[in-house]
């Protein structure tokens, strides 16, 4: 019988996320039979207990999307257990061994990444990774290059790459993987999807919450290393990649490989005029004030919650095309989009002017808050004017209402479909550690250039899109943000 083990069981990313996505799961009929779910962290409590909490964090999540059913609940608790471990530990995982039985064990780690090599080690000894073992790793792994390889090392010496699953919980999202649909299930796309085309694109992962209580870990990281080297490099790769050959988890990754070897390196010289860094001062967000990162931090920091830059691949499919890239805490909107900017007609008939009335084709991929794809296209006004009026459309190419009942589908946590994937072995949609290494190597070099120049953030307010430097990013190039 498998057994998955969440180690920080009783942690945010686990009662937040990872236990309502095995609830959905199972309510689903998802989860393969007879797989035991064992929570395990330092803390001394009952099952009875832990389970309790579980129930507080998954309830209204479930009735939220009226999902909430006590037969699935009772089908969960019956697979799940708390044991109090310290998973650094080799003798206090053997019980957990013992517990979790013969079959294969897939052992998520959602604690500290500082953690993950004593882990490993740890679980190796008490012969917790065999050869049908798995490794589930949550982002951060390092703070850098060389860190990612000492950890990713100690993972190594236990576990095989074919073993070891690095998540980016944006892959496990649904418009994320339709985006793949959206390039390689049709044929109309791909003679356009280059730089005879398309002029630049836009990747926008604009949050409104604030660094708040997370701040002893962001203060290390900040947002090029919690946001761009992963999530934000991850989208750039599924819109710049070639056509893989299939489906196949190598396939996949070795066609976001050659994106991220050809990024341009942004040297020192290159710093002030290809990125942008901010920190939020105070300010208003959806009517409520805010306080500043300085404040939630209780003194003054050089860490960035902003960055904005451009990245250029050096290939033949995208000489010539920028990748903006801007995220953000405490901006004025919860929005990631991707956007595709089309090249302009390379001649108006209508009207006078440069342009007349035409406006750019564009495809925006949104992802937050609502999942959408829209391609705006032109289109002739209604009505009898002498001169031929025109106006851009949205055409939504989302998903059609194929739930039950006609209804939309469900809105699953991407944590639902990696958490499957992981139980099965599929390694599509999990990072490699080539893919890992290609982008810290990059965001390295940005942060050494950035040390280099002293490059201090921008301030920028709360509920703002961040500094005016990263609006001067683009308008300097004649282009502008599709959302400021
Ligand atoms: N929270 C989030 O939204 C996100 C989190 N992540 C990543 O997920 C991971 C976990 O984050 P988060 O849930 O926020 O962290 P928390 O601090 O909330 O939880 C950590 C968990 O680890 C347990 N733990 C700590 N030390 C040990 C140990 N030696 N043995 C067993 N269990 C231990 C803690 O319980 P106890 O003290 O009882 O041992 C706790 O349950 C991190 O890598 C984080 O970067 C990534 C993306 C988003
Ligand atoms: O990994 C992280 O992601 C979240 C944003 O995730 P989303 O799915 O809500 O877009 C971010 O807030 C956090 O800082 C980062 O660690």
């Amino acid at each position: 019988m498998a057994a998955l083990i969440l180690f920080g069981g009783g942690g945010d990313l686990a009662l937040r996320m990872l236990l309502p996505s095995l609830y959905f799961l199972d309510h689903d009929g998802l989860l393969p039979d007879g797989l035991k779910i064992i929570a395990a962290a330092r803390t001394e409590e009952t099952t009875e207990a832990y389970l309790k909490k579980v129930r507080e964090a998954v309830q209204p999540r479930a009735e939220a999307d009226n999902a909430w059913r006590e037969d699935s609940w009772r089908r969960l608790t019956e697979r799940l257990e708390y044991m109090a471990v310290d998973a650094t530990d080799a003798d206090s995982l053997k019980p957990l061994k013992a517990r979790a039985g013969e079959g294969a064990i897939t052992a998520f780690l959602a604690v500290s990444p500082s953690l993950y090599g004593r882990i490993v080690t740890a679980m190796k000894t008490a012969g917790l990774a065999g050869p049908d073992d798995r490794i589930v790793l949550e982002k951060p792994v390092g703070r850098d290059l060389e860190s990612f390889r000492e950890i990713d090392d100690a993972v190594a010496d236990a576990f095989d790459e074919r073993q070891v699953f690095r998540i980016d919980h944006y892959l496990g999202k649904e418009t994320v993987q339709n985006l793949i649909a959206l390039r390689f299930g049709n044929a109309i796309f791909e003679p356009l999807w280059n730089n005879l085309t398309i002029d630049h694109v836009q990747i926008t992962v604009g949050e409104t919450v604030g660094v708040g209580d997370r701040w002893p870990y962001y203060d290390e990281y900040g947002a090029l290393r919690d946001m761009v080297q992963n999530h934000m490099l991850q989208l750039l790769c599924l819109v710049a990649m070639e056509p893989p050959s299939d489906l196949d988890p190598d396939s996949v990754r070795n066609e976001k490989v050659k994106v991220l070897r050809s990024l341009r390196p942004i040297m020192a010289e290159d710093a002030e005029r290809v990125t942008v860094r901010g920190q939020y001062r105070a300010g208003d967000i959806e009517g409520r004030s805010v306080e500043s990162y300085e404040a939630e931090r209780g003194q003054p920091s050089d860490t960035e919650t902003f960055v904005a830059l451009r990245a250029d691949i050096d290939n033949w499919r995208w000489a010539g095309v920028p990748f903006f890239m801007r995220t953000g805490k405490r901006l004025a909107e919860k929005r990631t989009e991707i956007v595709i900017q089309f090249k302009p007609v390379p001649h108006s008939i209508f009207g006078h002017g440069e342009r007349g009335d035409i406006y750019d084709n564009r495809l925006v991929i949104e992802l937050q808050p609502d999942e959408d794809i829209s391609l705006s296209v032109m289109n002739k006004k209604p009505g009898l004017e002498q001169r031929m009026q025109l106006q851009p459309i949205q055409m939504s190419l989302s998903w059609g209402q194929d739930g039950k009942d006609g209804a939309a589908p469900r809105r699953r946590i991407a944590y639902e479909r990696l958490l499957l994937d992981a139980l099965h072995g599929d390694s599509t949609l999990f990072v490699r550690r080539d893919e890992a290494e290609q982008a810290w190597k990059w965001v390295d070099e940005v942060a050494d250039a950035w040390s280099c120049r002293e490059c201090r953030p921008l301030d920028y307010d709360a509920g703002s899109w961040g500094p005016e430097a990263a609006d001067l990013l683009l308008s300097r190039t004649g282009r502008k943000w599709n959302v400021r």
